[in-house]
């Protein structure tokens, strides 16, 4: 057989992608593929348009121009929803209901990985004995790691992680690599933007360097 026909489809898939603001490009074109398995490490100073990637692959913002295919196939919203994992800077919790009610919500909306459960996800992200408390409550780092039980028990296969070592101290920054290492381990894969001089998961990493455009 033909080597280059037994290459795996790579789960993301990005063509001459661009994205700009008020005629002002921000970024692109971008072209790159992450391959189950693997992470991408997204680097760039402030300003560079790391969010706005992660934004534009995760259908919150619309590209100027170019492709983006999940496992073989143009990334239409359906696709996304079911495909993609977004972990943005803001908690994206529902301050009044508990913190396991907020799991419970999302799992109702979104589905959950079979064997998996809220209970145990909050235990696994250092919050057992926080079920019962309102997510408004919870400190800056109590409310990340809410979000990382919530991107535990999602079924979706690609992860786009914004800043996700922010906020947290050490062992929650060694709780997100673990993740990370078992998502990938699982077939997963996963994005992840970082200023360079942060953490970044141990696992097997390509980088995408982004630069400001002004
Ligand atoms: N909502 C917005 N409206 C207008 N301009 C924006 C908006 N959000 C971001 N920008 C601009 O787009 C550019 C890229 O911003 P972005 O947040 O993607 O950068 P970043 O690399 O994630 O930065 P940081 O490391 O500071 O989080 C910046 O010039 C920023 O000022």
């Amino acid at each position: 057989m033909d080597p280059v026909d037994s290459r795996p489809t790579p789960l993301l898939e990005v063509r001459a992608l661009a994205f700009s603001r008020n005629e002002e490009p921000v970024f692109g074109p971008l072209e790159f593929a992450v391959d189950a398995g693997e992470a991408l490490l997204v680097q760039g100073g402030n300003g560079s348009g790391k969010t706005t990637l992660l934004r534009v692959l995760a259908g919150l913002l619309r590209a100027d121009s170019g492709e983006v295919a999940i496992d073989g196939n143009p990334a239409d919203h359906h696709l996304r929803s079911r495909a993609i994992a977004y972990l943005g800077h803001l908690p994206g919790l529902k301050g009044d209901l508990t913190a396991l009610e907020n799991l419970e919500f999302l799992c109702g909306l979104q589905g959950r990985r079979r064997a998996q459960l809220p209970g145990p996800a909050m235990a696994m992200v250092g919050l057992g004995g926080y079920e019962d408390a309102l997510a408004r409550q919870l400190s800056a780092g109590q409310k990340k790691r809410l979000s990382l039980a919530r991107l535990w028990l999602s079924p979706a296969p690609l992860w786009l992680l914004d800043e996700p070592y922010a906020n947290l101290d050490l062992q929650g920054i060694e709780l997100v690599n673990r993740m990370v290492q078992a998502h990938l381990r699982g077939g997963g894969a996963a994005l992840v933007t970082t200023h360079g001089a942060y953490a970044a998961p141990p696992v097997r990493t390509k980088l995408l360097e982004m630069e400001a455009r002004r």
